[in-house]
């Protein structure tokens, strides 16, 4: 039998599921959250830990039409300059709220495009990180970077403020598919960003490619991912193209016609794998790839790999704490997230508050199912006596899904040694058997992208 017949009775080719960043996911979270409620979260943090920050910036010079992300076309820098003001008080309100000068461990910029912001724009926001945490000296600060919208200045300016990862944007190479998702982008400029960053002296270099774009062959993604490993990326995040234009307006610019659909995503996907497993790199969770040497391919290796709202991180944090139109915070009481419209978040900080207008808290068998569900994204595999450990018998709750998934996955899923494991092969499967753990599922309305 070959492989897609052997995967189509479980569904996946006509299922869509979340992406499990959080449990619950967040269209979940409640408006019954504030700036009131951060307030008290933050005030119960363990006063020792250091913590983590997302700084979102909602701005790009370009709108590609395949993005999904929270950000706005800006043609003159006015928008942005009047946001990185708000942004900046919004760090000292958050300082305030902390109470002491707290240390601060991970740095994340994320958008839409940090590099939007100027290089005396860039020294002026970490200089305010600077002045209000206590920045470890290790710290590791990474940022997306748009290799369109950056230059030697901006990154010089990054490096100055402490850049120590860098992330960059490619997509695909091949000028087509670039066409067709709205996006120009030649080989040489990224080499160019590629060099320059290196030379900045980054440590970790992350690059994101995406499968399952409008007219992408396998031919045409083959040359395209040598083109990547031609980078020598430490690591890569090998998406799948969500395709929801009922939340994402631009992606109408797409053909849907032209997308290729789940069959042909899965081969796509299953063959680019493997050309970065055969050029040496090491598959982490769902869809990220690491030089062995690398410290999250290590931190997958020791079971310490984490996932989070950027996807998978090494980060053991206890707080993140995000900034910035829309952002998401991980609290040790649950998630909140700042009002997503910029204008929104902007009068909540004029008028002195906190930005957060969303929120969940994490009820003990919310906290078992986020357990299960991001150790099997991690690791694809869930040792039962550890979560036994950390919640008792309260495990007994998911039970019931766990024969469940043996008996819908039981080809691809089995005991081994008390773990409950994902055979290679089943890596498609992911998700789609992490969402038989999902409570908010069954019965659920919302609309999600494809499972593959
Ligand atoms: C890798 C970057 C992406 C981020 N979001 C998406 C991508 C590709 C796309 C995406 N996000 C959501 C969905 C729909 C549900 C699903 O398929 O899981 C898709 C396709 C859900 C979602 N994620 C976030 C929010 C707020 C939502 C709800 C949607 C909504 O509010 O309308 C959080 C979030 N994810 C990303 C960012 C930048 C972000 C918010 C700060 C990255
Ligand atoms: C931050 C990263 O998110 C990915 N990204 C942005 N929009 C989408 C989408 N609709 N589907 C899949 N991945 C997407 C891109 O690879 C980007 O670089
Ligand atoms: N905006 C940057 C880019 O497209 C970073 C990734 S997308 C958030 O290249
Ligand atoms: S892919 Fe990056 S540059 Fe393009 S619209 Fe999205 S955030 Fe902006």
């Amino acid at each position: 039998m070959d492989r897609i017949e052997q995967l189509e009775p479980t569904g996946l080719f006509g299922a869509n599921v979340p992406r499990y960043t959080s449990y619950p996911t967040a269209p979940h979270f409640s408006d019954a959250f504030g700036a009131a409620e951060a307030g008290r979260w933050l005030a119960e943090l363990p006063g020792r830990e250091p913590l983590s920050l997302y700084l979102h910036i909602p701005f790009c010079e370009r709108l590609c039409w395949f993005c999904a992300c929270r950000t706005q076309g800006v043609r003159n820098p006015e928008p942005v300059a009047r946001y990185l003001e708000v942004l900046k008080a919004e760090i000292g309100l958050l300082a305030a709220a902390l109470g002491e000068r707290r240390k601060v461990a991970r740095i994340h910029w994320g958008g839409g495009t940090p590099t939007i912001l100027s290089p005396t724009q860039i020294i002026d926001l970490t200089g305010t990180l600077r002045r209000n945490f206590d920045i470890a000296p290790d710290a590791e600060f990474s940022v997306e970077i748009d290799p369109t919208a950056v230059d030697e200045a901006k990154i010089d300016a990054l490096a100055l403020g402490g850049m120590t990862r860098a992330s960059i944007g490619i997509q695909d190479f091949d000028p087509a598919i670039q066409r067709a998702i709205g996006r120009a982008q030649s080989f040489d400029l990224t080499a160019r960003v590629v060099r320059q960053l290196r030379a900045a002296g980054i440590v970790s270099l992350n690059t994101d490619i995406v499968y399952g774009l409008p007219g992408q062959t396998l031919d045409g993604i083959r040359a395209s991912t040598e083109a990547v490993l031609s980078l020598d990326p430490d690591r890569v995040a090998l998406f799948g193209y969500a395709h929801v234009p009922w939340i994402a307006k631009r992606q109408r610019m797409i053909d849907a016609d032209t997308l290729p659909g789940p069959q042909a995503r899965l081969a796509l996907v299953e063959q680019t794998e493997t050309q970065f497993v055969r050029a040496g790199y090491q598959a982490l969770g769902i869809d990220h790839f690491a030089r062995p040497g690398d410290s999250m391919a290590l931190a997958a290796r020791q079971g310490r790999l984490r996932r989070n709202f950027q996807g998978y991180t090494d980060d053991n944090c206890e707080a993140l704490i995000g900034l910035g139109a829309s952002s998401i915070w991980k609290l040790p009481g649950g998630y909140l997230q700042n009002a997503p419209a910029t204008a929104h978040y902007a009068g909540r900080v004029q008028a002195g508050h906190l930005a957060v207008t969303k929120g969940y808290a994490l009820s003990l068998e919310d906290r078992v199912r986020a357990a299960f569900i991001e150790r099997f994204l991690c690791d694809m595999s869930v040792e039962l006596g550890a979560l036994e450990k950390e919640f008792g018998s309260f495990v007994e709750l998911i039970r019931p899904d766990i024969n469940r998934a043996l008996d819908r996955f039981g080809h691809w899923l089995y005991w081994h040694r008390g773990q409950l494991r994902l055979s290679p092969d089943g890596k498609p499967l992911a998700r789609l058997i992490a969402s038989e753990f999902d409570a908010f599922l069954r019965g659920g309305t919302a609309r999600h992208s494809q499972a593959i």
